[in-house]
């Protein structure tokens, strides 16, 4: 299980965020992206989600561009953005059935319910999500991590938004997914430990 990039290049407007860029992640590896604000580090994860389009060089997964399988692509990808991605007037419950539903998963409400007391979130099933903190709302699409069955996780400042100890819990998450052979890409501007071993930085401030 590889993702291969080979010679990206990548532009907004007029500027080219950066150019023949290439890296290669393997199973139980994890890559830290970083670079100062607006250097690309988004529009590389989107790239890499196939959701923004390059305008040079290609993406590999397992050996075949993702423009070619996009269907073997997607059902082992797990992205996270920004945007937390839950409908306001359903609780956390229903939130986590429809988008695993969407990604053709069909997962019981007990492992939900399990999923989000390990987050923290025992007795607020049945919340609107929009009566959540932002730092609960984060923890409910968090939660996702513990049901979805993605290989691979990209993951853009998933630490935004929480406590202490929630900080704690999602590097565990992301830790365990990594021994466990997963494969994890993320941005964060906190100085959160990760498993040096395990992993590989890339900076996006020498392409500008
Ligand atoms: N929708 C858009 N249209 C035009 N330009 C954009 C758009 N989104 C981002 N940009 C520009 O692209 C550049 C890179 O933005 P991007 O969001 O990828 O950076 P980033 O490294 O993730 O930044 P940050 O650390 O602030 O989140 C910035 O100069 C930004 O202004």
């Amino acid at each position: 299980m590889t993702l291969s990039v080979k010679q990206l290049q990548c532009s907004r407007g007029d500027l080219c965020l950066f150019q023949d860029l290439s890296l290669e992640l393997q199973a139980g590896q994890l890559l830290r992206l970083e670079g100062k604000n607006g250097s690309g580090k988004t529009t590389l994860l989107r790239t890499l989600c196939g959701l923004f389009m390059a305008d040079e060089g290609e993406i590999l997964w397992r050996g075949e561009s993702i423009r070619k399988t996009p269907e073997v692509y997607y059902r082992e990808l797990f992205y996270l953005g920004h945007q937390n991605a839950l409908k306001l007037d359903l609780n956390p419950l229903e939130n986590l059935q429809v988008l695993s539903r969407l990604v053709g998963q069909n997962v019981s409400e007990e492992v939900i319910e399990i999923a989000l007391a390990k987050m923290g979130l025992a007795g607020y099933e049945d919340v609107p999500v929009r009566k959540l903190s932002q730092g609960q709302k984060r923890r409910v699409a968090l939660s996702r991590l513990l049901i979805n069955e993605a290989p691979l996780w990209v993951l853009d400042e998933p630490f935004v938004a929480l406590d202490v100890a929630a900080v704690e819990l999602l590097q565990s998450i992301i830790v365990q997914h990594v021994q466990d052979g997963g494969m994890v890409i993320l941005t964060t501007h906190q100085a959160v430990p990760l498993p040096e071993t395990k992993m590989q930085r890339l900076s996006l401030d020498r392409y500008v």
